[in-house]
């Protein structure tokens, strides 16, 4: 089972590579990261769980933030409405890519964090607002998915740490709360 000691930090020079395509289909040992990987998403969203195991909230998790340095991404994204058990979006991606995406950038009002940087980070990670991903799933089928709104912030941050990329490099240095015209602030 995976716990935040798995995660790497930042300073690990894993966080900064490219990752390697995964070939299809994935391994029975990659299918199980897969796995591991949406478990421990959904038992950082259970508060009993994420106490007795200290464990971070995540809604993603890269495979590169367990130091393998992999294209594999898994998501779990809760839905808004608490009375509702289905996820918007719990799904494990291999191979994910960015098909085509909105003129239009968003960011999250409360700026990102990441379980591989344990400190804050202050200022707008402007993204796309909507991107069409594609992705294989564990049995090697190809899925293609148009994202909006937080899920899409959710998969665009993930797909980064597959190309080693942190949030606060999308940061304005000079004002990290500059916003330009047009772009959607998703609180
Ligand atoms: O480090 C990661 O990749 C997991 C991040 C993903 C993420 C952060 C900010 C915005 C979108 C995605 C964790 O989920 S950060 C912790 C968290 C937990 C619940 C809700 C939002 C952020
Ligand atoms: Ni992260």
């Amino acid at each position: 089972m995976i716990t935040m000691d798995d995660i790497i930090r930042e300073g690990n020079p894993t966080l900064r590579e490219v990752a390697k395509e995964v070939p299809m289909p994935p391994t029975d040992e990659e299918k199980k990261l897969g796995e591991e990987m949406l478990e421990f998403l959904k038992n950082s969203q259970d508060p009993v769980k994420a106490e007795e195991l200290h464990l971070r909230g995540g809604v993603g998790l890269a495979a590169p933030q367990l130091n393998i340095s992999k294209r594999l991404i898994a998501v779990h994204v809760p839905s808004n409405d608490p009375e509702d058990e289905t996820p918007i979006l719990s799904t494990v991606m291999f191979n994910p890519k960015i098909l085509s995406h909105s003129v239009q950038d968003a960011c999250l009002g409360e700026g990102e964090g990441c379980l591989s940087v344990d400190r804050e980070v202050p200022g707008y990670v402007v993204r796309h607002a909507r991107v069409t991903v594609s992705y294989y799933d564990e049995a090697g089928v190809k899925h293609k998915r148009r994202l909006k709104n937080y899920e899409a912030i959710v998969v665009q941050h993930e797909i980064d740490h597959l190309n080693g990329v942190m949030f606060y490099d999308h940061i304005n240095e000079e004002n990290p709360f500059a916003l330009k015209e047009g772009v959607l602030v998703i609180e």
